[in-house]
């Protein structure tokens, strides 16, 4: 097998767009993310258009949308403020990218499962499955550079990297039935109580549980999908933002300018001594320069950092190099951020305003097949908006109430996997903002 790689946006274009029915995932994409089989990650051509309507129609309806809203306001509120508060004030550094797992887990899997699994919570539980799903993208990555045979042997001898998945995508799948089970025994105590009235509440978990397309092993690939789309790449992103913060102090100013006239109609209803403004996903929906600095954050550290893609038929790409049928394209999306060509001279520098118009007051339209980090095309990403929604909630929260600052000499550097965390974690530590 030959692998073709590329950072050109035009052979982008072709692959994820112009020419996409070419370039399906293929069947040893279903086979490295085997955990997911089935589900609409590893799936192409019909079985992936309505896996893509069923997810689109669910995530999309207005009550889960404001379920997934108010679980984001609520996690904001009532878990990340107070967890910062009691490090400002112990003066404690913490590991920042672990606290942003247990927030992103939590506003992910709540409309998931209709369960709040609780891992931001004061008791700070132990993160069994986040770390599960850690390794789960981990080892993937190892099968995406070695040849299959060598890793398929490993799996059945049941040793190195492929003993640690084989353990994880066990935590995994226990988690989801657990779930599952917690989900089913709350609906048959409301059914008891109320009789014949059915339990209105809503879930994601509960459109697929009666639906015959979606029997065991395809039901818990599916959650587990979710849990994936939502979660790694939030988590991932409010660490790589937090990260570049403290690199550049300037952009912290100018989101907050950006965020005084909305705190300044609240303050007055957020006295005492330990209180904080707070601010709502809707209120801060339209902050533009929040929403480029979340962008650039994106950009140069896509939490997602390659795309594969299959070759079905001999073709030609836009810079004139040939793949052939059973080639294997990758798209690194890390390098993509770094080249010149593609985003000008200070392609390395984290700098927003790449994303707005002159006079700031507007983002810039960015075509996907050059800004990649949501995937473009007809497989492009379904909860871009609620990402970026959870993203600037978060932020915005953040941002206000506390200075940031990085633990001397942390070394800060990204792990070997399918997801861009950091290997070391990201130590910080930060104070309660006096205005
Ligand atoms: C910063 C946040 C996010 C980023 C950077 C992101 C990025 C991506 C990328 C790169 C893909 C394509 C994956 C591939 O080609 O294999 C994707 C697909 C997808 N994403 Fe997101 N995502 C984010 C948040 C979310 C959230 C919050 C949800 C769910 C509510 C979501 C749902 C999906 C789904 C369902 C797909 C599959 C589309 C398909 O295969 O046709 N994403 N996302």
């Amino acid at each position: 097998m030959q692998f073709f790689i590329t950072s050109d946006p035009q052979n982008v274009r072709h692959i994820f767009t112009s020419n996409h029915a070419n370039y399906p995932k293929g069947e040893e994409f279903a086979e490295i993310f085997d955990i997911m089989r089935g589900s609409l990650f590893t799936v192409d051509g019909e079985s992936c258009r309505r896996h893509r309507a069923k997810v689109q129609s669910i995530i999309c309806n207005p009550q889960m949308l404001g379920l997934i809203t108010s679980t984001c306001r609520d996690k904001v509120e009532k878990g990340l403020l107070p967890f910062l508060t009691h490090m400002a004030n112990t003066e404690t550094a913490f590991d920042m990218q672990q606290l942003n797992t247990r927030y992103s887990f939590d506003v992910t899997a709540t409309p998931v499962f209709g369960v709040d699994p609780g891992l931001l919570s004061t008791a700070m539980p132990p993160l069994h499955t986040t770390d599960a799903m850690d390794t789960a993208l981990e080892v993937p990555f190892f099968r995406h550079t070695m040849p299959a045979l060598c890793w398929k042997v490993m799996r059945r001898l049941n040793i190195g990297p492929e003993k640690r998945l084989a353990t994880a995508q066990k935590v995994l799948r226990e988690f989801v039935v657990k779930m599952i089970e917690t989900r089913k025994a709350h609906h048959r105590a409301v059914d008891q109580e109320e009789g014949e009235e059915a339990d209105a509440s809503l879930d994601i978990q509960s459109s697929y549980i009666n639906d015959p397309d979606y029997a065991d092993e395809v039901l818990h690939a599916t959650l587990i999908n979710y849990l994936v789309a939502g979660r790694d790449t939030v988590g991932t992103g409010l660490s790589w933002f937090w990260y570049n913060i403290t690199r550049n102090p300037s952009v912290l100013l100018t989101i907050r300018k950006e965020l005084a006239p909305i705190a300044s109609r609240k303050a007055a209803a957020t006295k005492g001594p330990n209180a904080m403004v707070t601010f709502d996903p809707e209120e801060i929906k339209e902050l533009v320069y929040l929403q480029a600095a979340v962008f650039e954050t994106l950009r140069l550290y896509p939490p997602a950092p390659i795309e594969r893609k299959a070759v079905l038929h001999d073709d030609i790409m836009p810079s004139g190099h040939g793949v052939r049928a059973g080639d294997t394209v990758l798209i690194s999306l890390y390098a993509m951020a770094r080249m010149e060509p593609v985003w000008g001279d200070d392609c390395q520098e984290y700098r927003p305003e790449r994303w707005l118009s002159d006079d700031g007051s507007k983002l810039q339209y960015v075509p996907s097949h050059k800004f990649l980090t949501f995937s473009s095309g007809p497989r492009m990403c379904l909860g871009k908006d609620i990402g970026v929604m959870q993203l600037k909630t978060a932020v915005a929260n953040v941002a206000w109430n506390f200075d940031v600052e990085l633990v001397e000499r942390h070394p800060v550097e990204p792990k070997l996997s399918c997801i861009l965390q950091m290997k070391n974690g990201l130590m910080m530590k930060v104070k309660k903002r006096v205005e």
